[in-house]
């Protein structure tokens, strides 16, 4: 794909459906019974690779333009699989469905593409053999493929070193086969979209927070069966990060995303345009099916530096590719700390997103957990995305602003999260 500078982007569009909902609604709709009925579900191959797999566990599972029906067998009526289940590119997939897989009567293996067998499950592994699974990674290196043999669980107190929602969801999702209660502290809130979800579908959740701490628990009781349930996904904050940050940094620009999902588990960005200086407004506020929804508006600003730290990196983690290059356009310095796990998402997402700024001429210095960059103008490069789809849409941004011709190379792998991304900018020109 090949991009160059631009003004003026203007109109009203959405984004495709909460890719963490998406996966959810067809992993708790496949262990639930009755029929679970999806709309607005996200079309990635990320969320494909999970229909994918349930399918292949005996699932049946329509899909049509706007409907996604799942046909559910309840929480002991998956089958064996005839194949190993292949996960793609998602480490959603891969972490969620080994917690379901691990209280199974039958045995599994899942593997991925090459950037997933190389990212850590013995996050997974640990919490999950202490609950007495048989779980182990086929190459002893603690990353997939990974194989599951049947194991009886109990529930444990797991106090996570990392807040991650995969993580935590996967040992909930073990929970609900388990012998007793399960709980998860992990050290700040991650998105909390299983625990909202799971409650929808009839579990037994709770989260409690620690007090004068960022602390905080969710735990699950065993329960008999969860119900099917009617979802609307909303909007993806990820994807709609792509235009916010083209609405703030692109000149002359006036931009409404509609529908989108707003849960202060994910919605760290709109702090952080807002400390920057963005001009962006919350249109509609509405909660449905137990998640914040609204449209937001937003206008071209003059944007300066910030810090970003603490328990706000977790509400935030996927959109910091986005965040570093509008960093890049502001006034002044902008220092990331506390996001060491960005170096093991699909990328090592400090070093890609500080080579590739380097590349556009952006004064930039990698840190153990983040990164400090001042501000000042792009000029246009070759981006290597390394097949990473954050990467690929967050420099297609910086190519609007920048200096010259920019091109993304293997531009393609947007597809795992937001196929129709380039479609969406024709609707603002
Ligand atoms: O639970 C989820 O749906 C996700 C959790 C996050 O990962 P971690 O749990 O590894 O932080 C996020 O980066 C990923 O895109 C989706
Ligand atoms: C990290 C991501 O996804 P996953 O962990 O599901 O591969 C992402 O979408 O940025």
């Amino acid at each position: 794909m090949e991009l160059c500078s631009i003004t003026g982007l203007k109109g009203k569009i959405s984004v495709p459906g909460d890719k963490s909902i998406s996966h959810r609604c067809v992993m708790f709709g496949s262990i639930a019974s009755g029929t679970t009925e999806i709309h607005n579900f996200l079309e990635g191959a990320d969320c494909l690779a999970t229909i994918r797999c349930f399918r292949t566990l005996g699932i049946d599972i329509e899909k049509n333009d706007d409907l996604v029906l799942i046909h559910g067998k309840g929480l002991h009526g998956l089958s064996a699989p005839d194949n190993i289940l292949d996960v793609g590119n998602s480490g959603t997939t891969t972490r969620l469905m080994s917690g379901i897989l691990a209280g199974q009567r039958f045995e599994s293996k899942l593997s991925g593409d090459e950037s997933l067998n190389s990212r850590p499950m013995k996050r997974i592994i640990e919490p999950l053999t202490q609950m007495g699974a048989n779980i182990s990674s086929i190459l002893r290196n603690g990353c997939a493929p990974l194989y599951i043999t049947p194991g009886r669980l109990h529930g444990i107190h797991y106090n996570s070193p990392v807040a991650s929602a995969q993580v935590k969801s996967c040992i909930l999702l073990a929970g609900l086969y388990a012998d007793g209660k399960t709980s998860v502290t992990e050290p700040s809130l991650s998105r909390n979209h299983t625990e909202l979800m799971l409650k929808e579908f009839g579990a037994d959740v709770h989260t409690t927070h620690d007090i004068g701490s960022t602390k905080a628990t969710a735990s699950i009781s065993p329960c008999k069966e969860l119900y099917g349930q009617k979802i609307t996904v909303p909007g993806d904050i990820s994807s709609a990060a792509y235009f916010l940050a083209a609405g703030l940094i692109v000149p002359d620009s006036e931009i409404v995303i509609e529908n989108v999902g707003i849960n202060p588990t994910r919605a760290g960005i709109l702090k952080v345009c807002e400390d920057m200086g963005g001009d962006i407004s919350l249109l509609n506020e509405r909660v449905e099916g137990g998640e914040k929804i609204a449209d937001i508006l937003v206008r071209t600003s003059k944007l300066h530096g910030t810090t970003i730290q603490g328990d706000i990196i977790p509400t935030l983690i996927d959109e910091i590719p986005v965040i570093a290059v509008m960093a890049a356009v502001a006034e002044g310095t902008t220092i990331i700390k506390d996001a060491a796990e960005l170096k093991v998402k699909e990328t090592d997402r400090i070093e890609t997103i500080c080579d590739n700024l380097k590349a556009m001429a952006c004064n930039v210095t990698p840190t153990s957990d983040g990164m400090i960059i001042t501000g000042g103008k792009l000029k246009g490069a070759s981006i290597h995305t390394l097949l990473d789809h954050r990467i690929a849409m967050a420099f297609s941004i910086a190519a609007l602003v920048a200096e010259g011709n920019t091109k993304i190379l293997d531009s393609k792998c947007v597809d795992v999260s937001y196929p129709t991304f380039y479609d969406t900018f024709e609707e603002l020109l």
